[in-house]
């Protein structure tokens, strides 16, 4: 059995979701790692591809205040606040590289912990719906967090995430050391989130994969944008498949010239 159903998502967020953010600089201290940056989420499923060290993390961490930055950034034309309470109140959800779980706490006082800033009766509800959509974390409801594999304990992550009915959900290489099989459940599960209803905005080092699943992508080294637009164009473009998918210099076939020529350049 997959980790989650195969019908459409309840666990579905408020809204289609729309973040922009225009000429951000963030980093840590005086190393500064994102530079003027612009870029936009729209409903449905966006990955950031770049690099290691290239400010991906950096990049939803300053979305997220868990960083302070500079530029601007607005969710459905609203200026997002600064404070990170203020931000997951917005409706921005993030789960990070890692999970952060609560390792000594059962899957079901995780999910109730996601579910903080609801009410009582409203956190029972999206708990019902969170195992609804996820039948084998109703299984394993009383497990200890810490004691399950790193692929059901991002399952578990993400289910908490959802359990504030984020409006942009955030993900944070979910992939990550993952076997294969877990690797495909995930970002379907990341596609299922978006279908029904929750913008995400997803970094992955499976360039390939996330791709599949993405509408669109971004593509960052060094803290800037150097290509952007949709995911099935960019997985053609000669700059991702040079770079990521390990096609040889050279071996670019001319659709994917076409699809490089028909990204909107985002930097000169
Ligand atoms: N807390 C920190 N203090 C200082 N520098 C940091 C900190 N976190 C990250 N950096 C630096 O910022 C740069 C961008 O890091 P970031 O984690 O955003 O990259 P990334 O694209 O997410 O990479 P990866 O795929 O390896 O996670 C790197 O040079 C990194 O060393």
């Amino acid at each position: 059995m997959m980790w989650y159903r195969d019908t459409p998502f309840q666990l579905g967020g408020s809204g289609r979701a729309h973040l922009k953010v225009q000429g951000l600089s963030a980093g840590y201290g005086a190393f500064l790692v994102l530079r003027d940056l612009s870029l936009e989420v729209r409903p449905g499923l966006t990955v950031v591809l770049g690099p290691n060290g290239a400010g991906k993390t950096t990049l939803l961490k300053a979305i997220n205040g868990l960083i302070g930055r500079q530029g601007w950034i607005t969710l459905d034309g609203e200026d997002l606040p600064e404070k990170t309470d203020q931000i997951v109140r917005a409706g921005v959800a993030l789960v990070a590289e890692g999970r952060q779980l609560f390792p000594q706490m059962t899957v079901r006082e995780n999910l109730e912990l996601g579910g903080w800033l609801l009410g009582r009766d409203e956190r029972e509800r999206r708990l019902a719906q969170a195992f609804h959509d996820f039948p084998k974390l109703r299984e394993r409801a009383d497990q200890l967090a810490g004691t399950m594999s790193g692929g059901e304990q991002q399952m578990v992550a993400v289910a908490r995430a959802m359990m504030s009915a984020p409006r942009l959900l955030m993900l944070d290489e979910p992939s990550l050391g993952l076997a294969p099989k877990m690797v495909d459940e995930l970002l379907t599960m990341a596609r299922r989130i978006a279908d029904a209803g929750t913008t995400v905005l997803m970094v992955e080092q499976n360039v390939k994969k996330a791709l599949a699943v993405a509408d669109r992508g971004y593509v960052l080294e060094r803290g800037a944008l150097v290509a952007c637009g949709p995911a099935a164009l960019l997985a053609r473009s000669s700059v991702v498949r040079e770079a990521y998918l390990g096609a040889a210099a050279g071996d670019t076939h001319s659709a994917s010239e076409a699809a490089h020529r028909a990204m909107r350049p985002v930097a000169a």
